[in-house]
């Protein structure tokens, strides 16, 4: 899925852009749905309705385990937390809402290379 071999020099993957802009969204006041793993004891339903539950604590264990091979895979695990959020919650309510907000941020942010 990643760039091949040959252009990576060029596209090499930024991990500080991504450790910059993690930080942005951890700080951001609409942040707090989504900044440790979904407490399934809290909401036992979401186990069985969310197959890979992501959140901003788990992203950042990753990047700093050099877990993404390239930004494209960092971007993909903040879209799927921002996926879960949609499946499980109604736009109108407030973890929803938050969603929307966060997603917004980080699509503003993320470079369009296309
Ligand atoms: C992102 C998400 N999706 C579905 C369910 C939960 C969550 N977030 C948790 C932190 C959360 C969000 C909202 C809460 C809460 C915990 O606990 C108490 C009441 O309000």
């Amino acid at each position: 899925f990643c760039k091949s071999v040959s252009v990576h020099f060029m596209l090499q993957f930024k991990p500080s852009y991504c450790r910059n802009l993690l930080c942005e969204m951890e700080c951001h006041e609409h942040a707090w749905p989504f900044l440790l793993p979904v407490n399934t004891k809290q909401f036992p339903q979401y186990k069985k309705v969310i197959k890979s539950p992501m959140d901003l604590s788990t992203i950042k264990r990753k990047l700093h385990e050099n877990s993404y091979k390239c930004k494209e895979e960092f971007a993909s695990d903040v879209r799927l937390m921002f996926s879960n959020c949609e499946v499980f919650n109604e736009d109108d309510s407030p973890v929803g809402r938050a969603g929307h907000h966060m997603r917004g941020y980080f699509e503003q942010r993320w470079p369009q290379l296309t």
